[in-house]
Formats: C-alpha cells, structure tokens, sequence
C-alpha cells in the first residue's frame, strides 16, 4: 500500500479519467476506478498494476443513478486512505435546446453536476478534519461560452466552476485544495457521443497533453487550470473585472437605469 492518499478518479473507464488514473498511479498512489464499464476499468487496472506496482479498486456505479451514487459516497465517506477525488465523469449531448429530449438533459444535469456536488459532499468534511486532501472537478471552457453553442452542457460547466471556486473558497483555509480544470476540444469519445468526429475538428488537444497540463496546475494548487488558454493574463482579467463588481452588487436602490420616470 502507498504512503502517498489514493485517488478515486470517476469516469476512469476512458478518457480523461482514463489518463488521470495512470498519470496518479505512475506518481505512486493508489486507485480507486469508478464508472459504468469494468471490463474496460479492469483493463486499465491491469494494465497500470502491472506496470506501476499500485493498489487498484474498481467500483461499478452509474453516477446518475441514486443507489450506485450512494455507493460511492461510503466509500469516499469511509475510506481514510482517500485523500484525493478526480470529480472527473461526465458527458455531452448533441443538438440544440429545442432538438434535445428533457429527459436526455436531466441526465446530462445529475451526471455534470449533482453527481459532482454528492461525491465533494461525502470527501469534503473528512478532509477538513485532516486538514489536508483535494478535490479536483472537470469542467470545460464551454462553461465560459455561450456562443460556443452547447447551452445545457455549457451551463452544467459554468456549474462546476462555480462549485469549485465557491469550495475553495470554503475548504481552502482547512488545507483542502480544489481545482477547476477547464479542457477545450481534447482527443477522447465524448465526441462520439455528441455526434461529431473529431478527427475533422482543428485543435485538438491529445488526452496526455491535456492531463499532464492539468497535473503542473494541480502541483501549483491553482484555483483554476486552463490547459488550452495561452494568455493566462485573460483569464486573470476576467477575474479581476469580476472582483472590482463584488462591492458593487448590493445596494438597497435600483440602479438609476431602472427608476421609473415620475
Ligand atoms: N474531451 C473533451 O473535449 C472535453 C471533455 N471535458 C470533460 O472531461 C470529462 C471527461 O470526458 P472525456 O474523457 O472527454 O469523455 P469520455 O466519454 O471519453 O469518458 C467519459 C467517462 O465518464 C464515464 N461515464 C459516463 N457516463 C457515466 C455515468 N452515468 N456514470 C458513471 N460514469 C460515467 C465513462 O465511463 P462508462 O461509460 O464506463 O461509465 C467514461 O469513463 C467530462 O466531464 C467532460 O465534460 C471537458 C472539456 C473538453
Ligand atoms: N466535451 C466537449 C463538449 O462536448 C467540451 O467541453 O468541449
């Protein structure tokens, strides 16, 4: 068994996950795997116990559903040897609003988001009794742009953005570290699954490249790692515009703009 805290990374099965799960293991820490598919988690444990020597666990849960949700949260509750959770599965939909089925964009909500806040919910308060651990969520850059055109799954990313900022401002000061990473377009199956080929797409980024970004902003503690975005000072901007606005946002009068003519 390792020193360093396992990982449990969610949607591990491929991916992202896939690839954050064998980046951890090579830096020496256990596994546990979650998400639909073992054969193909069995795979990428068998493969990384072997070449790395590390503990693995897989465990089958589909996040949109409550009972295998609630599997999860045990163990994430009761196993000490967590320390660190990869808020990682998710998915896309193709289609506008209108062409989308309610039912398809209900599930795209539980899995983007409600999933995401259960698992923090179940880790978060025995790593701030540690005083130590992180979380670290996958959100996208569609979180950050409507025009992009991927309005339900935009906003479940400009979710977690949220969530993430909003929780590190909470569990920061008791030593836990939450990270936002925001991927762009990256080389996996989610775009199988939104009808698209991404072979005919430009700038792609490859899956490696993607999480080994995201693990140099994680060794920072960044708040927020986007891999893609090449002036950080945008981002830092964005952010800065958005701090001046705090003060301003709660004022007992309606701004003169709104005051109905007398
Ligand atoms: N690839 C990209 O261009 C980008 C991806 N992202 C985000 O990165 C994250 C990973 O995506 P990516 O690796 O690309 O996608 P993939 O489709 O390649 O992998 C998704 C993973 O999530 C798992 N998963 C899907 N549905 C469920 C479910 N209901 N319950 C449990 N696990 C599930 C899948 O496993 P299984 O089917 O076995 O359950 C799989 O392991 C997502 O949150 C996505 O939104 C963000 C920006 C860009
Ligand atoms: N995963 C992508 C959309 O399907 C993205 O976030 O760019």
């Amino acid at each position: 068994m390792s020193q360093l805290p396992a990982v449990l990374v969610t949607g591990a099965s491929t991916g992202i996950g896939a690839t954050y799960a064998e980046r951890f293991a090579r830096r020496g820490h256990d596994l546990v795997l979650v998400a639909r598919d073992v054969a193909r988690m069995e795979a990428v444990a068998n493969r990384l116990r072997q070449e790395t020597g590390v503990t693995i666990d897989i465990l089958q849960a589909d996040l949109t559903q409550a009972a295998d949700l609630a599997k999860v949260e045990v163990r994430l509750r009761d196993d000490a040897r967590i320390g660190i959770l990869v808020n990682n599965a998710g998915t896309a939909i193709g289609g506008t609003f209108v062409e989308q089925s309610t039912d398809d964009m209900t599930r795209l909500v539980a899995l983007n988001t409600a999933a995401l806040v259960r698992l923090a919910s179940a880790i978060a308060p025995r790593l701030a009794k540690a005083g130590e651990g992180a979380i670290v969520n996958i959100g996208s850059v569609v979180g950050l742009a409507p025009e992009f055109g991927m309005t339900v799954y935009g906003a479940t990313k400009a979710f977690v953005l949220f969530l993430s900022q909003g929780l590190g401002l909470e569990l920061g000061p008791k030593g836990v570290y939450v990270q936002a990473v925001l991927p762009a377009t990256t080389r996996t199956e989610i775009w199988e699954h939104v009808g698209a080929d991404v072979n005919a797409m430009n700038n792609v980024m490859e899956v490696g490249d993607l999480v080994d970004a995201a693990l140099v902003g994680f060794d920072r503690r960044e708040p927020v790692t986007i891999p893609p975005l090449h002036d950080a000072g945008q981002w830092e901007a964005l952010e800065a515009a958005r701090r001046a606005m705090l003060g301003n946002l709660v004022n007992a009068l309606p701004a003169e703009r709104y005051r109905t003519l007398a």
